[in-house]
Parts: structure tokens; sequence; C-alpha cells
């Protein structure tokens, strides 16, 4: 018995593939022609050299334990389960669960991993990084790594599920025109290996601090605030922390999902009571027709939040509003944008229509002008909102104005956002 275990514990170690720091040279080198990836790719940068950094601590403390987990595994029995763990600084083979397309451009990808693996994607975010409760009620967002195996390209994915409770990774990925790792993984089905290395943080979000959180995203720019959706709705009422407050604030947290199409001129509002978002949204079955290159152009991102399996009914139930192009309504005049998006303009009256009818800026605190229809009148520091953006920049530059790239300072929040009184402290930009 302890040989086989021994047996599957050198398959588990033998799997893993050694991380090249070459590898890390195109790292975040796309997601440009939407924008939104740009965007987020300088903090993707950002935060890869960090991680570089912790990486290389961890590969020298890491480094002794699969020894030594080999050395006990072997010896005690432990470890049954012959899925590697995963870890940010090599990469690991796990298995395709499942491959679900839903869109001519998504597939929704489930990735098994080990049990042990799915605590590493839990809540580190307390004051000294290590705290691995809900303590402060700050909760990580995490993303990973997935390779190509023919061209030693990385690509980072976001997984939309709390991967923690889950025990799996649930990816949504586009396949974009010529992109090599997207049209790897959508070449892969269900049993194929995958290899991935992570999680790796994105951003730690003080979800305790904050009454409303407004979240607002294009395309699978929605992936991280689905996650936090997530995390958000599987705590449970009771939780009691660790200091002794209690969780239920954040089970209060109001929450709101802006999806915003740049191909579309305009979006539309649908003003969803808390626990019935799902009758408002879950609408039409989705296009299965194969994608081909030719049809890159046409943008299936409107799609993607009414899945489902990408929005469950079970999150949707946190959500008090949901903006999306899909549900038709007379409040679209209202909100229209001004023009095309492929000019790199949103009207700022459309944003703040968006911010007001999300409560993120209750109409009492704000008065007309004639520029922008109305200007924020209140002290943001005194609310307890927030906003995070995971956007195109050509649409982040009206929001919240220019975002420099790592190695400079950021700039104070402007832009819409800033004419509001947000500041750094309650707006993050992914
Ligand atoms: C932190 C982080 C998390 C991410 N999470 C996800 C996720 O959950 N799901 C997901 O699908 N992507 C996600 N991305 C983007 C992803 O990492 C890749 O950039 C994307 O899949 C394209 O990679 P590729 O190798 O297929 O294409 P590449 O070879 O990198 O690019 C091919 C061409 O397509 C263009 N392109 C790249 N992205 C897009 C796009 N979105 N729309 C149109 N054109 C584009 C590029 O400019 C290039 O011209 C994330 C990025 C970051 C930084």
């Amino acid at each position: 018995m302890s040989s086989l275990r021994s047996a599957q514990a050198i398959r588990a170690v033998t799997r893993s593939t050694r991380f090249s720091p070459a590898q890390y040279t195109r790292v975040g080198a796309s997601r440009t022609a939407h924008g939104q990836e740009v965007s987020c790719d300088h903090h993707s940068r950002h935060r890869q050299h960090h991680s570089g950094r912790r990486n290389h601590k961890e590969r020298i403390s890491h480094g002794a334990i699969p020894v030594l987990s080999f050395f006990f595994s072997s010896l005690f029995g432990a470890g049954s389960d012959d899925t590697p763990d995963l870890t940010p600084s090599k990469y690991t083979t796990h298995r395709v669960l499942s491959v679900k397309r839903i869109s001519p451009q998504h597939v929704l990808i489930d990735i098994q991993i080990s049990e042990r693996s799915k605590d590493e994607f839990g809540n580190r975010g307390g004051a000294d990084g290590k705290d691995s409760s809900t303590k402060g009620g700050i909760l990580d967002i995490w993303h990973v790594y997935v390779k190509s195996p023919d061209l030693q390209i990385e690509r980072p994915y976001t997984p939309i599920n709390d991967v923690q409770k889950d025990g799996y990774i649930r990816l949504l990925v586009k396949r974009v025109k010529g992109g090599e790792v997207g049209r790897y993984i959508h070449s892969l089905g269900e049993g194929d290996d995958i290899e991935i290395r992570g999680p790796i943080k994105t951003v730690s979000v003080p979800t305790q601090s904050l009454d409303h959180l407004t979240m607002i995203s294009t395309g699978t720019g929605v992936a991280p605030f689905l996650q936090l959706i997530c995390k958000i709705a599987n705590i449970p009422t009771e939780t009691t922390l660790t200091d002794n407050s209690s969780l239920t604030s954040v089970n209060r947290l109001k929450l709101s999902l802006i999806q915003y199409f740049p191909r579309n001129n305009h979006v539309t509002t649908a003003e969803v009571p808390l626990g019935d978002a799902q009758s408002r949204s879950i609408t039409d079955s989705l296009p299965a027709e194969e994608f081909s290159d030719a049809d890159s152009s046409v943008d299936a991102g409107p799609d993607i939040i009414r899945h489902p399996d990408v929005l469950s009914p079970v999150v949707r139930k946190h959500l008090s509003l949901i903006v999306d192009s899909l549900t038709a309504s007379q409040k679209a005049a209202e909100l229209s944008m001004a023009g095309p998006a492929s000019e790199g303009a949103v009207e700022k009256g459309s944003w703040f229509g968006w911010l007001s009818s999300s409560g993120s800026a209750p109409d009492a605190r704000c008065k007309s002008s004639a520029a922008d229809a109305k200007v924020y009148d209140g002290k943001m520091e005194d609310s307890r909102v927030g906003v995070m953006a995971c956007l195109p920049v050509q649409s982040l530059i009206p929001l919240a104005g220019p975002q420099y790239p790592m190695g400079r300072t950021k700039p104070p929040i402007a832009g819409v956002l800033g004419s509001m009184g947000f500041t750094r402290d309650n707006v993050w930009i992914l």
C-alpha cells in the first residue's frame, strides 16, 4: 500500500514542470485591442514584478516542501490524491474536468486541483498579509497563469468562482484573433491536461468598510468581480471573525455590477430588487456556432454574464443592480452613450447615470451642472461606497482619469469618479 502511495507521489512530482523565468517575458503582453486588457496589464506587470520577488523567496522556502511531503506521504500514507499541488512558482499539470462553449468566442473551462490547493485561494488579506481567515472583512481576488505547451508563453486568467469552496477552478476564456493561449485553451477537451501555476493575488478588497460596491467591467474583465461576488455569496451570515467582530456587514454589502459593452451604442439598466435578479436577467439561450477567426470582430461579450454558469442564480441574488445590454427597457434612452466607443469616448452623463442608479452617487447628494448634467456635491469620505473597474483604457479615462504605468506615482482619481469625490481610498482599478 505504501509503495503504491510512493509511486503516486513520484508521479505527482514528476508531472510538475519547473517554471523558467524566461516564461515571464510575455506575461501580460496581450489584452491590448480592447484597452481593458491594457489597464489590467499594467497592474499585472506590477504584480508580476512583486510576485516574482515573492516567488523567489517562495522558491527557496518551497524548495524543501516537495521533498518533505514526498517523505511524509511515503512514510505515513498521506495524500491519496495524485493531483499535484498548485504553486505560484512552478507549473504543474492538472486535469480539465469540463469545457463548455457559451458563445462563439467564450468557453468555460473547469480545472481540477488538489484538495490542499483550494485553500490557497482563501483570504490572506489581513494587515500582516498572512491571515487565512476573513479577518478584517478583506477578501482577496486571485488569478492563475496558463502555459501554452507549444510556444512556452503564459497568460493570466482569473477564476470566476469561489475556488476555495468549489474545489476546482472555473475560467471564462475569450478567444481573440491571433491569440495563442486563448486558441490553445479553446482546443482543450474534457480529460485533457493543462499546465497552470498560481494562485497570484490580483487585489485585496476591504469589503467590511463598505456598504456599497459598484463593479464596472467589460467582456472577460468581469472575471475578478464574479469571483468576488461568489466569495461574498458564500460567506455564511453567522460567520464570526477571530477578533469577535461580525462579518454580517459583508453579507449586507450592496453589490452592483455594470457590464459595459464598447461595441453597443447604449446600455440598459435593470433595477433588480435584492433576491430577484435571476428572473430579470437570464433570458435567451446562447448561440453555439463554431468560432472562426473571421468572426472575431463580432463581440459576443454581452451574452456572457447571462449564462447561468457564469452568473449563477445564487450569485445573482447578491446583486442589487445588474446593468447589461440585454435587458431592454425604457432606461436605454436615458443612459445612452454619446457615440460609438471606438471614438474613445463615453459620455460623462452615462457614467453618472449608471453610478447614480447603482446607488454609488445618491441623487440627493448631487446638484445639476451644465457640463455633466450632474456633479457630486457631497463628502465622499463620509460614505462607505467603493468602485472597482476593469475596463478598456478609452473607457477608463472618462471614468477615473489616466492611470500611469507601474513605476510612477499614480495620479489622483479624476474623470467622473474624481468629480464625484472618489479617491484612491475607495476606487480600485484592475
Ligand atoms: C490579471 C489578468 C487576468 C486576466 N483574466 C482573464 C480571464 O479570466 N479571461 C480571459 O479571457 N482573459 C483574461 N486575461 C487576458 C489574458 O491574459 C490574455 O491576455 C488573453 O487571453 C489573450 O491571450 P492570447 O495569448 O490568446 O492572445 P495574444 O497572443 O496575447 O494576443 C493576440 C492579439 O489579440 C489582441 N487581444 C488580446 N486580448 C484581447 C481581447 N480581450 N480582445 C480583443 N483583442 C485582444 C492582442 O492585442 C493581440 O493583437 C487576463 C489578463 C490579466 C492581466
